[in-house]
């Protein structure tokens, strides 16, 4: 369970960019931020893995208080946190196997780790990762010979050879095609619902967030506006959500 308890996130310079957050998502939820550009998706969610410090008040992870973890206990934590990002960050000139498999650096030892020597065990279980995103014939492809949306299912096979609880994504189908933007989508619905992952993912496509998210919180300007069900979004939320622009979002209640 992830809880924000009077959360404030407030970058150096002074600006707030998470104001009184109060959010409680939990185990194998799938949730979709979505607010303006700068709104503050991308802040609430770096702040759950540490990625960003908070200010003031409390965020816990199953009971740990993010905020004191450092260290190893903090990379321990981390390694239960898949992360997910629009850019994919995979190494290019390397194979998508190696990449499942950077994975497992944290568990090998230095020697190992600084030769790429994984057991087999770790690549039986890298394997099985990408089978999971249906991309095991690509295992030796090189990751730079890959689509962007085949590179996204490699980074969430990496993700899942991590065993998370929690997977956080910060715009992960923002540079796909509408094809393999809704594939993309369709493996976070099922690694949800088959493996109870609870999924957090920014998303600008409000379309895809209501047809795959069952609770949507919606942000403007470091505030919630919007926590409820993705069936209670109708125009007004969004107007709230959005401002009158949300007209140009050409929502349909009756869909
Ligand atoms: N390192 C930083 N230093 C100062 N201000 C920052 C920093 N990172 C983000 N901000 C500001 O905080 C606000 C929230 O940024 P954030 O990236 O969380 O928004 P977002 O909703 O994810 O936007 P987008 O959809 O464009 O990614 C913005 O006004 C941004 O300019």
């Amino acid at each position: 369970m992830i809880k924000f308890k009077n959360v404030d996130k407030i970058y150096p310079g002074g600006f707030k960019a998470l104001d009184n957050i109060n959010l409680t998502i939990d185990d194998g939820e799938f949730v979709a931020i979505i607010g303006r550009s700068g709104a503050g998706k991308s802040t609430l969610i770096r702040t759950i893995n540490k990625m960003h410090d908070i200010q003031s008040g409390e965020l816990t992870v199953d009971g740990l208080n993010v905020s004191t973890l450092k260290g190893r206990e903090l990379r321990k934590f981390r390694r239960s946190i898949g992360m997910i990002f629009q850019s994919f960050n995979l190494v290019e000139r390397t194979t998508v196997i190696k990449n499942v498999l950077t994975a497992f650096v944290p568990d090998l030892n230095p020697l190992r780790s600084f030769f790429g020597i994984f057991p087999k065990e770790y690549k039986l279980k890298a394997l099985d990762a990408l089978e999971q995103v249906d991309i095991l014939d690509k295992a030796y492809a090189r990751a730079d010979q890959l689509s962007g949306g085949q590179k996204q299912r490699v980074a969430l096979a990496r993700t899942l050879a991590q065993n998370p609880k929690i997977i956080l994504a910060d715009e992960p189908v923002a540079s796909l095609d509408p094809i393999n933007a809704k594939q993309v989508m369709d493996y976070f619905k099922k690694i949800n619902t088959k493996k109870n992952i609870a999924i957090l993912i920014n998303i600008h496509h409000v379309d895809l967030a209501l047809e795959y998210a069952t609770r949507v919180v919606g942000i403007s300007e470091g505030k919630i506006v919007y926590d409820g069900p993705s069936e209670g979004v109708n125009e007004s939320v969004l107007k709230t959500i959005y401002g009158e622009d949300a007209g140009e979002l050409h929502f349909n209640e009756e869909e």
